[in-house]
Order: C-alpha cells, then structure tokens, then sequence
C-alpha cells in the first residue's frame, strides 16, 4: 500500500545543537536504510519549511506506524499520513 506523509519538525529551541544534530543524524540513516530496501521511495522537503512530504510502500497501517513511530525525530513532528489509491484516469 502507498501512504503519503507529511512531516513537520519542531525541534524545541533549548535542545543543546549537539543533541540535534546527533538526533538528525539518526534520522538520516534510518531514512536512507529505509529509501535502500524501497519502503520509503520518495522525500521531498516543502519549499521554505522544516516539513517533507514522503511516499511510503508498506503492506499496512501497523508497519507504516511502527516505521514512523521509530523515527529518531518522532518525538517532534507533526505526522499527517493519507493513503493512496489508484486513479481510474492512470495510464501506468
Ligand atoms: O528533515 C526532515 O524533513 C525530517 C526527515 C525525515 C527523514 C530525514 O532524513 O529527515
């Protein structure tokens, strides 16, 4: 199944900057882990924002939400996820 999420992050402005950048760290490799084994095949950042839009290719709910929910960042982002059917107009 294909979700498109939209992230946006809040870090809290007293994290110490070394915190942040080990937690942005963690989130890079666990996203590239994830872009690897293709269950994450687009991110894009949202012009402007510290916010993304992904496409995810999971088999459900549960490992959607058990991927984002180990996401280094979760504790600070606002997740909106909207699934995604076929269009009947595709030509794919
Ligand atoms: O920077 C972001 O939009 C948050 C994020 C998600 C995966 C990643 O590497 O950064």
């Amino acid at each position: 199944m294909l979700f498109m999420v939209r992230m946006d992050v809040h870090l809290p402005p007293e994290m110490p900057p070394n915190l942040a950048q080990e937690i942005k760290a963690r989130e890079k490799a666990y996203s590239q882990s994830l872009q690897r084994e293709g269950r994450w095949p687009h991110i894009w950042r949202v012009v402007g924002e510290y916010s993304n839009y992904s496409v995810f290719d999971v088999a459900g709910n549960d490992e959607l939400h058990d991927l984002l929910s180990a996401l280094p960042l979760f504790p600070y982002m606002d997740i909106h996820v909207t699934p995604l059917a076929h269009h009947p107009s595709d030509i794919n």
